[in-house]
C-alpha cells in the first residue's frame, strides 16, 4: 500500500547494480540501478574502516531491517544518496559521496552533512504528516507534466504500441485519474501515485524481458500503481452511501470504466507471476485494482461486459471523463483557442445524447475529433510535436535539467525565430563572415574542428551603442539555424539572485541539448566587470559559474543524437569592454569591433529603412549618407523614421480634431521627399562622440583579435 503519511525514501544509486544488491542485501531480482527502500535513516559513519552504516527497513516497515556497511573508499562510481520527500514530488540529491578515497576529514564532513540533512527532512516530514496539513492542489502545468511523463513511461515500455492504444485515449484516462484524485481526497495524492508509478516502471523495465510479461500486464501494473490511491467505496453501506453522495463513487466509476474499456480481459496469471517479485507496495495496489476488475457487477451497476460503446443514461455521464484538463493540455500543446472551443463543444455533446452507442468514443473517433477536423494531417503534426516535446522532456530529465528553470528559460530567453537575416543588417561584413564561420563550419566539419582547431568558446562583440550587435546575434541564429538563447546579463544577476548559478548551469545544459545553439549574453560587463571589493557575492558566484560553463563549452561529455559534440557558441556583447575582467576576456577568445557604419553601410541602412516606402526622386541617398557620417545604426533608423513622419505630422497639424476621424489613409500616405530628410536632419543628432570611438579603438588595439 502506498504510505498514508509522508515518508522519506532513501535511494542508493551506484554504478554497479550487483554490488549494490550485495551490499544492501536486497533481493537479487530487483535488478534496477535505483534501489528503493523506506528509510529508517540511521546513517552512521565508521571512521575506522571508512564506511557508513545504513539501516533500512523495507517498505512494509520493519519486516526485514537491513543493516549494511557501505564502504566509501570505493574507486567505483560515487554513491549518490538522495532523499525523496514524497509530498514534495522532488528527489533531492543531498549528497554525493567522494568517488575516491580522499581525506578522511572530507568524508567525515560529508557524512555529517548528510546526517544533518536527513534529520531536517525527517522533521519536515513529521510536520507535514499532521492531519491538518493542507495539501496543495496540482497546477495545470504540474498535471500536464505528470500526464506527459506517464504517457512516456507507457510508450517507453512499448505497451501503447503493443496494445494499439491511442494516445488521446490514454491521456483522457490519465487526466480522469488526476481529476478523480482531486475530488476524492484520500490519504494519497496524485503526486505520490505518479512517483509510485515511476518506481513500478523501473521494476517493470528491468524485468520486462526476463519475466516475459504481456504488454497488458505491464500496463495494468502501471495503471494499478497510479490508481491504487483511489479507494473504492467501503463495504460499509453507510459509508458507501456517504461517499456516493459526495460523488466519489462516480469518480471511481470513471476511472474504472475507462480502465475496463482498455482491458476487457485482464490477465489471470498475472498475480502468480508477480509472486516471484518482492515488491509489496505495488503488489498490494495491484491486487486492489484487479479485485475491482474482477467484480465489475458488484461495483458498477452496469452489464458485466463493458465495451467502449455500452452503458445507459447515468452511467454514460459517469463514464465520460472530466476532460477540462485534457482540453487545457491539448490547447497548451497546440495553442489555439478555436481548437479548444471545438473540443470543448465536442466533449460536452455526449452528455445530451441518449443513444446507447454514445458513451465513450472509439479510439479512432477520438483521434479524429480531438483535432477538431476530419483530416488526419493536423493530428499528425500535433502528435509530432507531442513526440518531440516528449523526447525533449526525456533528454531534460536525463541531463538533470530542473523543470521549472527550463520552463523559465524557454519563456524568457529562448527565441524560436528571431527572423533577422544578414541582408537586414547594413555593413558589418567582416563580423558577418566571422560569425557564420565560427558557427557554420564546425557544424559542417566537426572532425576538422578538433584540437587546436576547436570552435571558439566565446565571441565578444564590442562597440558603441546602436551599431547592430543584437541584430547580428539574432541573424546568427536565423542564418545558421541555431537555437537562440537571448540573455541579458544584468537580468541574470538581479532577477535570479539566489537561483542564478543554477540558472546559468541549466541554460548551458539546455543549450547543449538544443545544439547547435547560440547563447547571446548582452551587457556582459554588468556581470563580469573586473573584480572589486564592492562586488556583490552573488554576482561573483554567477560570474564564476559562467566561467566554468564556458570552459565546458566544446569539451562537454554530452553528445548530440548523432554522436557529435554539441555546438554551443557564447556570443557576448558590451558597450564597455574596458570593464571586463581578465578571466572573462580570456574566454571570449574572439573579440570583434562593431563600429558605426561607413559610407556604403549608411547608404545601405537608409535603403533598408526605407524599404517598401515611397520616396520622391529628389531623395539623394548618397548625399544624405555623407551628411550623417559618425551616426550609429540606430541613429540612422531614427532619422529615417523622423523623415517618414515629417509629412504626416504637418498634415495632421493642419487638420481639425473632428476631421481626424474621417481622414483617409491615402491622403496622409504621401512619398518621403528630400525636404523631409532635410528637416529631420536638423533634429536628429549623432549619439556617438569621437572620443568614444577612440576609446574603443584603443581597447581593440590592446585586446582585439579579429
Ligand atoms: N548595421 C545595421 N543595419 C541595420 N540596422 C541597424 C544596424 N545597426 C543598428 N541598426 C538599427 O539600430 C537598432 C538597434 O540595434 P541593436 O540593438 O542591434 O544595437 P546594439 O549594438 O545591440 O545596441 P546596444 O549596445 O545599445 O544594445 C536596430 O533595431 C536597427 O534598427
Amino acid at each position: 500500500m502506498l504510505p498514508s503519511s509522508p515518508q522519506l525514501i532513501f535511494w542508493v544509486r551506484t554504478g554497479d547494480v550487483s554490488s549494490a544488491i550485495r551490499t544492501l542485501a536486497l533481493p537479487t531480482n530487483v535488478a534496477s540501478t535505483e534501489i528503493r527502500a523506506a528509510l529508517l535513516a540511521d546513517l552512521k559513519f565508521n571512521p575506522s574502516n571508512l564506511s557508513f552504516v545504513v539501516t533500512i527497513k523495507d517498505s512494509q516497515q520493519c519486516s526485514h531491517p537491513l543493516t549494511s556497511s557501505i564502504p566509501v573508499n570505493t574507486e567505483a562510481t560515487p554513491y549518490q544518496v538522495s532523499v525523496l520527500d514524497l509530498p514534495q514530488r522532488d528527489t533531492t540529491v543531498i549528497s554525493e559521496l567522494p568517488a575516491k578515497r580522499g581525506d578522511l576529514d572530507d568524508v567525515r564532513a560529508e557524512i555529517q552533512a548528510l546526517q544533518r540533512q536527513i534529520c531536517l527532512f525527517k522533521k519536515r516530514a513529521g510536520h507535514e504528516s499532521e492531519p491538518s496539513a493542507p495539501r496543495s492542489a496540482l497546477t495545470d502545468e504540474e498535471a500536464q507534466e505528470y500526464v506527459l511523463d506517464l504517457e512516456m513511461l507507457a510508450i517507453e515500455l512499448g505497451v501503447t504500441r503493443d496494445l494499439g492504444i491511442d494516445l488521446p485515449v490514454l491521456r483522457r484516462f490519465l487526466f480522469s485519474i488526476k481529476d478523480a484524485f482531486e475530488s476524492n481526497p484520500g490519504p494519497t495524492h496524485f503526486r505520490q501515485s505518479h512517483q509510485m508509478t515511476r518506481s513500478v516502471f523501473h521494476v517493470l523495465q528491468a524485468n520486462y524481458a526476463t519475466a516475459k510479461w504481456k504488454p497488458q500486464d505491464s500496463l495494468v501494473c502501471l495503471l494499478s500503481a497510479l490508481t491504487c490511491g483511489l479507494r473504492r467505496p467501503s463495504s460499509d453501506k453507510a459509508a458507501t452511501k456517504a461517499q456516493a453522495s459526495k460523488t466519489n463513487h462516480y469518480h471511481a466509476q470513471d476511472q474504472f470504466s475507462i480502465l475496463m474499456s482498455l482491458f476487457n480481459n485482464p490477465s489471470t496469471n498475472f498475480l502468480a507471476q508477480l509472486d516471484a517479485i518482492d515488491f509489496k507496495d505495488f503488489k498490494e495496489a495491484l491486487k486492489n485494482n484487479l479485485s475491482i476488475l474482477a467484480a465489475p457487477r458488484s461495483f458498477l451497476d452496469i452489464p458485466p461486459r463493458i465495451t467502449n460503446t455500452s452503458g445507459t443514461g447515468e452511467q454514460k455521464q459517469s463514464q465520460i471523463p472530466s476532460v477540462s484538463a485534457v482540453d487545457r493540455f491539448n490547447a497548451s500543446t497546440t495553442g489555439t483557442t478555436s481548437q479548444l472551443k471545438r473540443r470543448t463543444s465536442w466533449t460536452a455533446a455526449p452528455k445530451k445524447v441518449t443513444s446507447a452507442t454514445a458513451t465513450v468514443d472509439k479510439p479512432s473517433q477520438i483521434a479524429t475529433k480531438d483535432t477538431g477536423a476530419p483530416s488526419t494531417a493536423p493530428a499528425a503534426s500535433r502528435n509530432d510535436k507531442i513526440m518531440k516535446d516528449r523526447e525533449l522532456a526525456k533528454l531534460y530529465e536525463k541531463e538533470g535539467v530542473d523543470k521549472e528553470l527550463a520552463l523559465l528559460i524557454r519563456q524568457d530567453m529562448l527565441e524560436l525565430a528571431p527572423n533577422v537575416r544578414w541582408t537586414d543588417i547594413a555593413g558589418q561584413e567582416e563580423a558577418k563572415t566571422l560569425l557564420s564561420e565560427a558557427l557554420v563550419l564546425p557544424a559542417l566539419m566537426p572532425d576538422f574542428f578538433k584540437g587546436i582547431r576547436r570552435p571558439w568558446r566565446g565571441i565578444l562583440m564590442t562597440g558603441p551603442p546602436g551599431t547592430g550587435k543584437t541584430m547580428l546575434a539574432k541573424a546568427v541564429a536565423t542564418e545558421c539555424k541555431t537555437t537562440f538563447f537571448n540573455v541579458s546579463a544584468s537580468t541574470l544577476a538581479s532577477k535570479w539572485r539566489g537561483e542564478s548559478e543554477k540558472l546559468v548551469r541549466t541554460l548551458f545544459t539546455m543549450a547543449r541539448i538544443h545544439s547547435p545553439s547560440t547563447i547571446f549574453i548582452d551587457e556582459i560587463d554588468s556581470i563580469s566587470s573586473a573584480r572589486g571589493g564592492h562586488e556583490h557575492e552573488s554576482s561573483r558566484r554567477v560570474k564564476t559559474e559562467l566561467l566554468v560553463q564556458m570552459d565546458g563549452v566544446g569539451t562537454s561529455a554530452t553528445r548530440t543524437a548523432n554522436g557529435q559534440e554539441p555546438i554551443v557558441m557564447v556570443l557576448a556583447a558590451t558597450n564597455l569592454p574596458w570593464l571586463l575582467d581578465e578571466a572573462m576576456r580570456r574566454r571570449l577568445e574572439k573579440r570583434i569591433y562593431i563600429g558605426p557604419p561607413d559610407q556604403l553601410a549608411r547608404e545601405q541602412m537608409i535603403r533598408i529603412s526605407l524599404n517598401g516606402i515611397r520616396v520622391t526622386e529628389d531623395v539623394d541617398v548618397e548625399q544624405i549618407a555623407k551628411q550623417i557620417a559618425g551616426f550609429s545604426g540606430s541613429d540612422i533608423a531614427n532619422l529615417c523614421r523622423d523623415a517618414a513622419m515629417m509629412n504626416l505630422r504637418q498634415k495632421m497639424r493642419a487638420l481639425k480634431p473632428s476631421q481626424l476621424h474621417t481622414v483617409k489613409t491615402e491622403e496622409l500616405d504621401t512619398p518621403i521627399s528630400g525636404n523631409d530628410f532635410t528637416q529631420a536632419l536638423a533634429k536628429v543628432q549623432s549619439s556617438l562622440s569621437g572620443n568614444d570611438i577612440e576609446r574603443y579603438e584603443q581597447w581593440l588595439a590592446d585586446y582585439g583579435s579579429a
